[in-house]
């Protein structure tokens, strides 16, 4: 096929030209990223290839090279992995745009220009890191199945990119760049070394690069291998400086920040594996528009299986990364095989188990960090309260929560709660809405508030989901302040009240037909009104978050309860009582109803009406 020239998606030329206009600093993580893709080429076609060894055409002696021309001010990366067809190369390098490049530009639009290398490496945007440091790449590549599969790709990252067949006598991928005029120190081979050995000592394929040797008029070139390779992983904890951790976390998460936490252990015995996971220190940036994959890194003695392998480690625990490397895990077998065997769960169990006492240690000895990490990622966490039996009380125990005994911005714990209830108080109330701010002032915590019980202000969407699943801890069931009966906070209403009020109550429930029921309440020791959900119903907060995931939402009536120690209360009553017929008694009964649906944060029906009925008030009142 001829040479064509095609136009990059839309979204990577403006990805393209955010990175060749805007991003100067850090630039040196493009060799990073480009050796990662080199490695992951090669760890493809090793998998592929176990048991179709002829697959290899004899070329296994695995490598990446690393090739600095000085007088063509090239800079070639070279691997003997998977390589790319024609349309491979053309799909994965131009025209498929990863699902959150959109999201991505204008996060990245919104950040400071010395953050965005970070970012990109979040990202994922690998390969287009080059063109940070070159004017033009060229991309040779073929794969398994003889020269004539060659292709060149090449680019000057503009908007256009070009394609020919171009023979190519090995398999694999020649990534050159046409270094940029200021990129030139990434010419000197002291340099790159120096960069190798900081971002990617660990990988398991050797990096390596050709040294000349001058002796008596004579020149050898010798090939060296210059990262380490030594797995991370398979080293003895003691051996592992920090910062090597550090390096490794970043290599494989694309965080820009050193993990809160490392947690680096070997099982051994029946079954044997070591594994090294990292708790993140701050929530990921791409987590919020791209569908999180959760799972470790699966390697059996070396051997990469999985990128993700989800099966390791429980969605709840998404935000960790790591490398699980296991002794006895078959290689040739088909993944869906792999995803079956028992010893996959037998680690999940024991990941689990460190990942959660980890973030137990980190909650106890760094709060700081922990209160950091807890933001971002809390809510994540909280979906284990609901998904995993065994390990929910563990989960419980990690969450935090803001009350209405905290200060704001200060949380309590399940455990805390618990040790301050005061006697008689019979379960945990919490209280779920939009805002803790908004919760403080919900009319809900006044009954609660007199009898000195504290209630937990819920925020995150998955609360009211995980919260109630949960169920109960020690022995304490969590209780909603805003739904069913709650007479533990205030006792029974006096028959005598009840009486008193019952014509007006069966007024109001004929005039107000939006309501379930209208009744008196103990719940309210200032306000006048409020809506509560029956023991099993939705509250506001469950139905606007229904709504705004796109559920379908039943018409779902909640009781109107009326707080008869309140002056207005008892002047409608008295006023119903004079003149059943007097057309305020609905006018006034709607603006009880009106308060009470501001106060659980919906909003109201009909403003139009609602204001007209308070300037007739204020009306009245001033005449
Ligand atoms: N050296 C290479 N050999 C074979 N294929 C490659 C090579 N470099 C890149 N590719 C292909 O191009 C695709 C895009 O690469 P890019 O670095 O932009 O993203 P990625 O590697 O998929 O993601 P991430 O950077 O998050 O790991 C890769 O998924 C791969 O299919």
């Amino acid at each position: 096929m001829s040479a064509e020239t095609l136009e990059f998606k839309a979204e990577l030329k403006q990805l393209l030209h955010l990175i060749t206009h805007s991003l100067y600093s850090d630039r040196e993580i493009f060799l990073r990223e480009l050796v990662s893709n080199a490695s992951d080429a090669i760890a493809k076609v090793q998998y592929d290839s176990v048991n179709k060894e002829d697959q290899l055409e004899g070329n296994r002696d695995w490598k990446i090279k690393i090739t600095p021309n000085a007088e063509a001010k090239t800079l070639t990366i070279s691997d003997n992995g998977i390589g790319m067809s024609r349309d491979e190369a053309i799909d994965h390098l131009g025209t498929i745009a990863k699902s959150g490049t959109k999201a991505f530009l204008k996060a990245i639009q919104q950040k400071q220009q010395g953050d965005t290398p970070g970012l990109i490496g979040q990202f994922g945007v690998g390969f287009y890191s080059a063109y940070m440091v070159a004017d033009t790449v060229t991309v040779h590549t073929r794969p398994t199945g003889g020269s004539q599969l060659g292709v060149k790709w090449a680019s000057d990252g503009q908007g256009q990119f070009t394609v020919e067949d171009a023979p190519k006598e090995t398999r694999g991928t020649d990534v050159i760049l046409h270094l940029k005029e200021d990129a030139q120190e990434f010419l000197d081979p002291y340099r790159l070394k120096g960069l190798i050995r900081k971002f990617s000592d660990f990988v398991e394929h050797p990096i390596v690069m050709d040294e000349t040797e001058e002796k008596d008029g004579t020149k050898t070139t010798t090939e060296v291998t210059v990262n380490n390779r030594r797995a991370v992983w398979l080293r003895s904890k003691n051996e592992v400086k920090p910062e090597e951790y550090e390096e490794f976390y970043k290599q494989i998460s694309h965080d820009h920040e050193p993990p809160a936490k490392v947690l680096h252990f070997a099982v051994e015995g029946k079954t044997e594996f070591k594994a090294l996971a990292f708790i993140p220190a701050h929530r990921p940036f791409n987590m919020d528009w791209e569908e999180q994959k959760g799972g470790l890194r699966l390697y059996a003695q070396r051997v990469l299986i999985m990128d993700r392998c989800e099966d390791v480690l429980p969605s709840y625990l998404r935000f960790v990364t790591g490398v699980v490397d296991a002794a006895d895990l078959p290689l040739n077998v088909s993944r869906e095989l792999l995803q079956q065997n028992p010893l996959l769960e037998t680690i999940k169990k024991n990941v689990t188990k460190q990942v959660l006492s980890g973030l137990e240690a980190l909650k106890n000895t760094e709060y700081e960090k922990y209160v950091a990490f807890y933001q971002g990622l809390g809510p994540v966490l909280k979906e284990g309260l609901a998904r995993d039996w065994t390990n929910k009380d563990k989960v419980a125990d990690l969450l935090l929560f803001e009350s209405m005994n905290t200060e704001a911005g200060k949380y309590t714990t399940l455990a805390d709660y618990v040790e301050k209830m005061p006697e008689g108080q019979p379960q945990i109330f919490f209280l779920t809405g939009e805002t803790t701010a908004q919760l403080r002032n919900s009319p809900y915590l006044e009954s609660f508030r007199a009898k000195g019980y504290d209630v937990l202000l819920l925020t995150d969407p998955v609360d009211e989901f995980a919260i109630p699943q949960y169920g109960a801890y020690k022995g304490k069931s969590l209780q909603a302040a805003d739904r069913g009966d709650v007479k533990e906070t205030g006792g029974d209403i006096p028959q005598e009240t009840t009486d008193q009020f019952a014509n007006l109550l069966n007024a109001v429930k004929m005039k107000l037909s939006d309501v379930a029921d209208v009744k008196l309440t103990t719940r309210l020791t200032d306000s006048a009104a409020c809506l509560v959900a029956s023991a099993g119903g939705m509250n506001a907060n469950m139905e606007r978050l229904m709504r705004k995931f796109g559920q379908a939402v039943e018409e779902n009536k909640r009781v109107l309860e009326l707080n008869p120690a309140n002056p207005a209360v008892t002047a409608l009553r008295d006023l119903h009582a004079a003149n059943p017929d007097d057309p305020r008694v609905e006018s006034f009964a709607r603006l009880l109803l009106d308060q009470a649906v501001i106060a659980e944060g919906s909003k109201v029906t009909d403003p139009v009406g609602f204001a007209k009925r308070i300037n007739e008030l204020m009306t009245a009142s001033l005449k």
